[in-house]
C-alpha cells in the first residue's frame, strides 16, 4: 500500500469523528492554573482570574453542547461559584488536619496531599458538571485521575467536610452521595452493582451517611444502598445492601500463619 492511500484510509476512518486534542491540553492548564489561583498565597487574583476566563472561553466554545450564544455567560456563573467551593476545600483540609495523626500542619494538606487535591478538582469540576459542560467537567476529572489515581465522577454529590486518606486506587460513581464527615481509605469503590446504558439517570451509586469512615479497599455497589450515619466499614470489605446507623461491618475472612519448615 502507498502513503498516499494508507492516508486516505486513516482520514475516511477517522472522518466519523471531530477530536480536538487542543481542549484536553488547555483544561489541564485551567485546572493547574486554578488550582494555583486559589491556594497560592502570591498568586496575583485580578490577573489569574483573566488568564483563567480566557482559557475557560476557549474550552467552552467546544464543550458548550448548548445552542449558540448559550455559553456566553457561563464563566460569570461559574467563576460565581468559586468563594463557596473555595470555603468547602477550606474546612476539608483543616478535617484532614485535624483527622490524620502523620499530618503536621496546614501547608502540608494544601501542598502535598493527593486526597486534597482529588476533592479540590472534584469540587471544582462539579460545578461544571452542574452547568452542563459535560466534557469540559469530565476532562478535568480525568486529570485529577492521572495524577492521583482517585476517581472521582463529577457528577457525585459530596458534602464538606470529606477527607479521602492516600488518595490511590479510589472510585467514586456518577450518582454516589456522601454526607459530611466521611472519611475513606485507598481503594474503596463506590460502585455500581450492574451496569448497562439503559441505567443512565438511574442512583446507580451508593449513599454514604455522615460520620461513617470505609477503610481500605471496601467495595460498596448500588444506588439503594445507604450506609447508615455513624457507621464503620471494615478493611475489605463487599457492601450490596442497606447498613443501618452505628453499624460495625467487618471482613470475617481469617488470614492463616504457618511457619515454613526449612529444608
Ligand atoms: C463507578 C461505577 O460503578 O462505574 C460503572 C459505570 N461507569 C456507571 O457509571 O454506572
Amino acid at each position: 500500500m502507498t502513503k498516499d492511500l494508507i492516508i486516505q484510509n486513516i482520514e475516511s476512518l477517522k472522518s466519523h469523528t471531530t477530536i480536538n486534542y487542543g481542549i484536553k491540553t488547555k483544561t489541564e492548564a485551567f485546572t493547574e492554573k486554578l488550582f494555583y489561583t486559589l491556594f497560592d498565597s502570591n498568586a496575583p487574583l485580578n490577573e489569574s482570574i483573566e488568564e483563567l476566563k480566557q482559557l475557560f472561553k476557549e474550552i467552552s466554545v467546544v464543550a458548550c453542547k448548548k445552542p449558540k450564544g448559550t455559553c456566553d455567560s457561563i464563566w460569570e456563573q461559574y467563576l460565581e461559584k468559586l468563594p463557596a467551593v473555595l470555603e468547602n476545600l477550606n474546612r476539608d483540609a483543616l478535617y484532614i488536619l485535624e483527622n490524620d495523626p502523620a499530618s503536621n500542619s496546614i501547608e502540608e494538606v494544601y501542598l502535598a496531599y493527593p486526597g486534597f487535591y482529588a476533592i479540590a478538582i472534584y469540587r471544582l469540576s462539579h460545578e461544571l458538571y452542574l452547568l452542563d459542560l459535560l466534557l469540559f467537567s469530565r476532562l478535568m476529572s480525568e486529570y485529577a485521575h492521572r495524577i492521583t489515581g482517585t476517581d472521582i465522577h463529577a457528577g457525585a454529590t459530596i458534602a464538606s467536610p470529606f477527607f479521602i486518606d492516600h488518595a490511590t486506587g479510589i472510585v467514586i460513581g456518577e450518582t454516589a452521595v456522601i454526607e459530611k464527615n466521611v472519611k475513606i481509605y485507598q481503594g474503596v469503590t463506590l460502585g455500581a452493582l450492574s451496569v448497562s446504558k439503559d441505567m443512565k439517570n438511574t442512583k446507580r451509586h451508593p449513599t454514604v451517611e455522615k460520620n461513617t469512615c470505609i477503610y481500605a479497599n471496601a467495595t460498596i455497589l448500588g444506588g439503594e444502598t445507604i450506609i447508615g450515619k455513624n457507621s464503620i466499614i471494615g478493611g475489605n470489605t463487599w457492601v450490596t445492601k442497606s447498613i443501618p446507623a452505628k453499624s460495625m461491618v467487618t471482613n470475617t475472612t481469617t488470614t492463616e500463619v504457618k511457619i515454613k519448615e526449612l529444608k
